[in-house]
């Protein structure tokens, strides 16, 4: 198929969701070409985590499309479930489970043989240093050790895609260093990724291209270096989102 018409790794077409009165997310498109890493940035409660959630099926839109490598999220869900993995915020696992019993059954869910399962399993637990961890309960894995799970069970079937929300809050320097490392290869070996992430830097070193959302809209979105220009993300994302303001603490936080 000719590059130009290959369908997106995915493409929202003017997603909206609301909570009561507040418009989450407001008639969003977003498109992120396959072999991208895309990073989603924007302020606390700019609706990232709402998007990604319809993207990836957890959370019904009121309006709009998600459509993942060409098959429509919320009409061929299982279909399109398949080629994501997902690695979502605040989604809860099955943390009685030992880690290795987690990601098999994640495995086992999307009909894969148990050798298969097993020989995935050994490596991932492998790659994200939880060999140690293995026959543990997720529910007494440290925050970190229980990001790096989730993501074993969002590889665990080679999704095309995958959706990570925050995949490095609380997670360790050497440990963000070697998931850093397996989804730079990911991308390398032709999938897609999406992070949404606080940490400017981290996403300006990573990622190829960039949304910047800001109360459920799209600001700016391209590649890396059409988004920043001569600054640095950082700075272009202040200047995009506004709001820096020199503030003063309170006299009463003063001791001198
Ligand atoms: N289940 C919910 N019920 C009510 N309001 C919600 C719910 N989920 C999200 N919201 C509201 O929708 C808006 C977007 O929230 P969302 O979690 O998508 O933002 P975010 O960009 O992921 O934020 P953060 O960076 O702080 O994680 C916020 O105003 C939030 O309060």
């Amino acid at each position: 198929m000719p590059v130009e018409s290959r369908p997106a790794a995915l493409e929202l077409r003017g997603l909206s969701r609301s909570f009561g009165d507040k418009l989450a997310v407001d008639n969003l498109s977003l498109t992120v070409p396959v072999g991208s890493f895309y990073g989603l940035v924007g302020p606390n409660g700019a609706g990232k985590t709402t998007s990604l959630s319809m993207a990836t099926g957890l959370l019904r839109p009121d309006a709009g499309k998600a459509i993942v490598l060409g098959v429509d999220m919320w009409q061929k869900p299982l279909e399109a479930k398949h080629l994501i993995g997902n690695l979502s915020d605040g989604v809860k696992l099955f943390d009685r489970l030992t880690g290795e019993q987690l990601v098999t059954y994640n495995g086992l869910l999307f009909g894969m043989t148990r050798e298969t399962v097993a020989e995935r399993v050994g490596d991932l637990l492998r790659i994200l240093d939880l060999e140690g961890a293995a026959g543990t309960p997720v529910v007494d894995y440290s925050a970190g050790m229980t990001k790096k799970i989730a993501l074993a069970c969002a590889l665990v079937h080679a999704p095309r895609l995958l959706v990570l929300d925050e995949p490095f809050e609380s997670v360790d320097p050497v440990s963000a260093a070697n998931i850093r490392d397996i989804l730079t290869d990911y991308v390398a070996g032709g999938g897609t990724v999406i992070v949404s992430s606080h940490v400017m830097d981290l996403v300006q070193r990573m990622c190829d291209h960039v949304a910047v959302i800001q109360a459920g809209r799209v600001l700016a979105s391209g590649t890396v270096d059409d988004v920043r220009g001569d600054s640095s993300l950082e700075d272009r994302f202040v200047e995009l989102v506004g709001g820096r303001n020199h503030t003063e603490g309170p006299e009463w936080l003063r001791h001198s």
